[in-house]
């Protein structure tokens, strides 16, 4: 494939907008040629400063058309199934935001239509892996240079949670990216996961207990807890802490500028994703669109999304439990080795 990649955007909320202006003003090779979303005005607003590109509400349309060579989705999850299914029978590029799909049932079958087509073609937005620090600690555990790994901790804080937002959300929407930093940091599966719920902030809305301790091991034993905490108000913080036999990593913590005036000091906290992760998101793109360029997938798979689709489903379940469940996995297709 040796011309620019012509993305079809779908979905034009809050990380469908982000991502639009990351292809048109910053990746390399790629243009957003189609941007869909169910609310026209959206999709319009979306391309207003996009000259060539073309505003619809229809996926299938955008699929449909042969200008379009690559797709990426950022609908809610449990809309992802049926555009995953319509791209891959395109055989074209899918960047497809987390979650693939919101359970292991329909995630499976995803991975059953891409190993049926025979070709890697999906490749998973868990954008943490494409932040520095992630890739760091991640180096620092493969290298073995601290022993083994033995306990990671995570915080995982936002500020607040937009209308819908579930109880189950909490753990599809957001824990499955410390199910993804685990596998990623460990290369081992996870095996079990357990929620607990403590004490509730009166910010939560209604029907979410926020927040809640979520506990997993895997098939080594190494040993993980996030703390999710959704309404947490002072701003958005995604942080590690790794236990080694003969050291400790942290990253995501506090980092500069400290400033120190009118006899305060502090740094700022970041408000929002976009802040946070923002450096990432732009690597996560880039990396698509030169693999898609060589006709090639890379990064997080289909594999990958039902695998963390699985853990949410036991954790979800370990919400109502209280108790440790097991995750089930079916074997892993050659196609992911
Ligand atoms: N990687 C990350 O850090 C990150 C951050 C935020 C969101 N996300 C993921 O991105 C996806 C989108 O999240 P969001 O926060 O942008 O949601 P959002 O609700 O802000 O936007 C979703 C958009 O999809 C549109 N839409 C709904 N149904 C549609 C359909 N059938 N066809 C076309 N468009 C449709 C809506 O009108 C809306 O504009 C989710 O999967 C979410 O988990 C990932
Ligand atoms: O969809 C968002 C997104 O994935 C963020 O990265 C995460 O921190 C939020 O908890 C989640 O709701």
């Amino acid at each position: 494939m040796s011309q620019n990649l012509r993305v079809a955007v779908i979905g034009a909320g809050r990380m469908g907008i982000d991502h639009i202006q990351r292809i048109h003003r910053r990746i390399h090779g790629a243009e957003v040629a189609a941007v869909v979303d169910i609310d026209l005005d959206r999709a319009n607003a979306a391309i207003a400063d996009i000259p060539g590109a073309v505003a619809l509400t229809d996926a299938q349309a955008a699929l449909d058309n042969p200008d379009i060579n690559a797709v990426l989705i950022a609908t809610p999850g449990f809309l992802h199934e049926e555009i995953l299914h319509a791209a891959l029978v395109k055989d074209i590029p899918i960047l497809c935001e987390k979650p693939l799909t919101p359970d292991a049932e329909s995630a499976w079958k995803v991975v059953q239509a891409e190993e049926k087509l025979g070709r890697k073609r999906i490749q998973v937005g868990f954008m943490r892996r494409y932040d520095a620090e992630y890739a760091q600690l991640g180096n620092i555990i493969r290298s073995g240079e601290l022993g083994e790994l033995l306990v990671l901790h995570h915080q995982h804080r936002n500020p607040a949670t937009p209308p819908g937002f579930t109880n189950e959300m909490l753990i599809n929407d957001s824990v499955v990216h410390e199910f993804d930093a685990v596998r990623f940091f460990t290369g081992e599966e996870i095996t079990s996961v357990q929620v607990r719920m403590g004490k509730r902030t009166r910010n939560a809305p209604e029907g979410q207990h926020d927040p809640q301790h979520v506990l997993l091991e895997t098939e080594s034993g190494v040993l993980a807890d996030v703390e999710i905490y959704v309404n947490a108000q002072y701003g958005y913080e995604v942080a590690t802490q790794a236990s080694f036999e003969e050291g400790v990593v942290s990253i995501g913590s506090d980092s500069g500028p400290y400033v120190r005036t009118q006899g305060r000091w502090g740094g700022t906290v970041t408000p929002g994703f976009e802040e946070r992760f923002g450096a990432a998101y732009d690597v996560e793109i880039q990396a698509w669109v030169d693999a898609a360029l060589k006709d090639e997938i890379g990064g997080p798979s289909a594999w990958d999304g039902y695998a963390t689709a699985a853990c949410c489903e036991a954790g979800v379940e370990a919400q109502k439990t209280g108790g440790k469940v097991t995750v089930a996995l079916n074997p892993k297709p050659a196609l992911y080795n």
